[in-house]
């Protein structure tokens, strides 16, 4: 496992686009622990990219701006992905011959954009086309589950609802594409503390959205909703508080917290805004991560208006 310079040469490339809660209510929690959400999740057009080859050993090779924060060990979502498919093929009698895979890790680690659940599914994805493994739609959510509560909706990666810990997925038949924003302060946050701190367990759910159509009703809807788990990251990560402060200022449509943070998004009106304010927060806080990009739109609707 050592670091390499790229993708060039890979016979398989995948994005593994980075995942945004535009809402998250924890309305509940589970005997076992876990809490149940329900959240409105997107999509970045940006993200790391996984490259897969044919190989004589197994190798796992990382490059990109956040390498050096990535377990190059069994721990890696990757290695986990490829570990748990290849078992499946196994039992099955069907081949999973070894694999040279690729990471570029464009995103920052332990951020809220679910990186880690992104390689994963998109792991899963290359190698179940290079292997031509077909687990099944059932068994298929089943591993992607065991790997994280985050995996399904990566695996699906299109707009969508999701209740449950992240098992039960509702695509979106409409939904706008915006020009986004999204600022990290480098300040790993980690998912399962987040979760032990934050006070209230059961929270009002998400209100009906089958209303929303417009760009402008959507952000009606979306302006009414919550992270709950945006007080609890605050509180442990001051730096959540100027990020957010910072993105409000360049006057955004719709400015929250992903995940378990500490990314925060902004949504904006344009194209041009939205670099505007990339450019202006580059330059103020240099230390931060700023991605400019956009959403991914739902269904038939790819409005951007
Ligand atoms: C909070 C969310 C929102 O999309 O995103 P991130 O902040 O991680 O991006 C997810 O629910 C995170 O999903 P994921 O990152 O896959 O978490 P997992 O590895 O499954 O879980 C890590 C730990 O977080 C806690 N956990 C996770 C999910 C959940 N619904 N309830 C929990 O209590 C548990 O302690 C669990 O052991
Ligand atoms: N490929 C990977 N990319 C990022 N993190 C990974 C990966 N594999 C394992 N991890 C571990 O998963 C944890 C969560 O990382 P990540 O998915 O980036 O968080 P988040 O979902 O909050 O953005 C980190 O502690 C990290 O060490």
């Amino acid at each position: 496992m050592t670091a390499d310079s790229g993708l060039d040469g890979f016979v398989l490339t995948r994005m593994a686009a980075a995942k945004i809660n535009l809402a998250l209510h924890v309305v509940g929690q589970r005997a076992d622990g876990h809490h149940l959400l329900e959240s409105l999740v997107t999509f970045a057009d940006a993200g790391d990219r996984i490259g897969i080859s044919p190989d004589t050993d197994d190798r796992f090779t990382v490059s990109g701006p956040f390498a050096e924060d990535v377990p190059l060990s069994g721990d890696n979502l990757v290695l986990r992905a490829r570990d748990l498919l290849r078992r499946h093929q196994t039992e099955h009698g069907a081949e999973a011959p070894p694999v040279h895979i690729h990471l570029e890790k464009n995103l920052p680690v332990a951020s809220g954009i679910g990186g880690g659940s992104a390689d994963a599914a998109a792991t899963l994805q290359g190698l179940m086309a290079l292997w031509k493994a077909d687990p099944g739609a059932d068994e298929r959510l089943a591993m992607a589950l065991k790997l994280g509560a985050d995996v399904p909706m990566c695996l699906d990666g299109r707009p969508l609802i999701s209740s449950g810990i992240g098992e039960t997925l509702a695509a979106l038949k409409t939904f706008p594409a915006f020009p986004m924003l999204l600022v990290n302060p480098r300040r790993a946050v980690s998912t399962p503390v987040i979760f032990r701190t934050l006070v209230n367990k059961t929270n009002s759910p998400m209100p009906s959205l089958d209303d929303a159509r417009t760009t402008l009703e959507w952000l009606n809807a979306m302006q009414a909703m919550r992270n709950d788990l945006e007080p609890p990251a605050r509180a442990l990560e001051p730096s959540i508080a100027a990020v957010s402060a910072a993105l409000s200022d360049t006057g955004p449509r719709l400015v929250r917290m992903s995940g378990s943070g500490a990314t925060c998004f902004a949504l904006y009106a344009t194209d041009a805004e939205r670099d505007a304010a990339a450019v202006r927060l580059s330059q103020r806080h240099p230390g931060w991560y700023v991605l400019a990009c956009h959403s991914a739109a739902g269904g038939t609707n790819d409005s951007q208006g």
